[in-house]
């Protein structure tokens, strides 16, 4: 295949292609081993489609970065993006006028500068986090899937969930069902999309997906009216939803665009912050002189009295603290293969042709384990990271690693992640000591390192630990605080 031009890679069988290899659990570490076999550029054929895995960062850079102008599309997908998302979900948006002003919305309302109007926010949504651990230590995965959601619901609408939890469990079939739709192979039209063509009567999907369409947009649309409601009564509500409706003239989206905007903006960012505050409590487990160091931290520059909890106004004085999160962050990158960029023109790099509607695929989780890049990748060591955070600040959270993208699709969400997953996770690790339950044999049983959900994200499978507050001080702190 080098000969022919095209990036080398193995051979598909007809039709499938390579889909059969595969696997549904942690394809990274699969595709990783591909690079190793074939080179850094791997081409792969799937269900007739291009795709192209990138394994090495300066690859990655050259095409998603400086070649941006042609490597910033998304493929079309038939069920999730034309019929369930009528074309306008950002995350499958093509490239194009809609994705600037939907990017701009955003950017608008999550850029760095704006983001710092949310610390109190985070800072109680944290609170509320321990609160609820110590109130119930057996579930820390809701509680946490919880700050998640709650935390992001009241940047986006200015509003908590209500009491009987239904916009909660609305929200959260929404996003579950748009990741099944969302899979490559979720839905068969995406594999052959000639099926579209076929009537309604002989496509009852399509009629599925309309009807998901409309009760989406149903509910987004509702709570964008509701927050339009209480600033024309005058009620002060400094959210997502009220900046894009005083901006939404000026960049040129109508009320379907917000109503979208403000979804997606739920929809990307829930899962993947509660992934990254996962990993933490995982990787503590194994690696418990990480943790015992940012709270010797925490002691000195806060007291062992658990009177102060860590706040962003204490971030300058914490770089053990900071660099412990984007170790975090580089270990086990929650979304490890990013999402799909799809070239527009033909290109030729490195001698390879890489023809127009290529899916190229930068494969994060092994640029964040080449021992070039990182020595001794698969140790867990924050120290790698303190050289650079002398001057710690919050944007310093986000440099370093490449968890959150390249190029113009680059996640817009990234500065209010980084902070949403450093307050949960330094506050955790202030509140609590981090323990693995003991086998009969008094050994602790830890969670395997290798295990993920299936899918194209990483969250943990599920395991368990064991969080004790650090004293009687940080519990009063806590109830008091919450
Ligand atoms: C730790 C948490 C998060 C991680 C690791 C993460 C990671 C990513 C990655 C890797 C992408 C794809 C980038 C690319 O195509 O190159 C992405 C896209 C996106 N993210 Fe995030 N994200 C997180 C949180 C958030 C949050 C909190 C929001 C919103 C407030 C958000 C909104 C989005 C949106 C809307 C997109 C699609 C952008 C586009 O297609 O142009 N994400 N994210």
């Amino acid at each position: 295949r080098v000969e022919s031009g095209l990036a080398p890679g193995p051979i598909g069988i007809p039709l499938l292609g390579n889909a059969w290899r595969l696997p549904a659990e942690r394809s990274w570490i699969y595709l990783h081993s591909l690079c190793e076999q074939y080179g850094p550029i791997v081409g792969l054929r799937v269900f007739g489609n291009n795709m192209l895995v990138l394994d090495k960062l300066e690859d990655v850079q050259e095409l998603l970065v400086k070649r941006s102008q042609n490597y910033s599309s998304r493929k079309p997908m038939v069920y999730a993006g034309k019929y369930r998302s009528s074309n306008e979900r950002i995350v499958m948006l093509p490239y194009g006028p809609m994705l600037k002003k939907q990017r701009a919305a955003m950017h608008q309302m999550l850029n760095p500068k704006v983001v710092g109007a949310y610390d109190d926010l985070l800072e109680d949504a944290a609170m509320k986090l321990l609160s609820a651990i110590v109130a119930d230590p057996s579930k820390p995965y809701i509680s946490l899937k919880r700050f998640t959601s709650e935390t992001l619901f009241t940047l986006i609408y200015g509003t908590q969930f209500g009491e009987n939890n239904e916009d909660l469990r609305t929200i959260l079939h929404i996003i579950e069902t748009m990741i099944q739709d969302m899979h490559p192979f979720g839905h068969v039209v995406d594999m052959l999309p000639i099926l579209d063509r076929l009537p309604d009567v002989l496509a009852p999907w399509r009629v599925e997906a309309r009807r998901k369409n409309i009760s989406d947009f149903q509910f987004y649309s509702r709570l964008l009216r509701d927050v339009k409601q209480k600033m024309d009564a005058n009620t002060h509500v400094e959210c997502f939803a009220a900046r894009l409706w005083d901006s939404a003239k000026y960049i040129g989206i109508d009320e379907r665009t917000m109503a979208y905007v403000a979804g997606s903006a739920f929809e990307g960012g829930t899962d993947n912050t509660a992934g990254v505050v996962l990993w933490f409590l995982v990787l503590a487990l194994h690696f418990p002189a990480a943790v015992k160091k940012a709270q010797a931290e925490l002691n000195e520059v806060l007291g062992s009295d658990g009177r102060t909890p860590p706040s962003f106004a204490h971030i300058g004085q914490l770089p053990n603290c900071v660099a412990l999160v984007k170790e975090v962050f580089r270990w086990m990158p929650t979304a490890p293969l990013s999402f799909p960029h799809f070239s527009m023109k033909d290109d030729v790099y490195k001698g390879i042709k890489i023809s127009a509607g290529t899916n190229v695929i930068p494969n994060i989780w092994a640029i964040h384990h080449d021992e070039e890049l990182y020595p001794e990748p698969f140790e867990f060591k924050p120290e790698r990271f303190l050289a650079s955070t002398e001057d710690v600040r919050t944007d310093s959270l986000n440099e370093g690693h490449y968890a959150f993208g390249f190029g113009r699709r680059i996640c817009p969400g990234q500065y209010f992640a980084s902070k949403s997953a450093w307050i949960a996770i330094v506050r955790l690790a202030w509140a609590f000591n981090i323990d693995s339950p003991l086998g009969v044999n008094g050994n602790p049983i830890l969670p395997d390192l290798g295990a993920c959900r299936a899918g194209l994200t990483a969250e943990p499978k599920p395991f368990d630990v064991i969080l004790t507050p650090r004293s009687a001080g940080h519990v009063q702190a806590i109830v008091q605080g919450s």
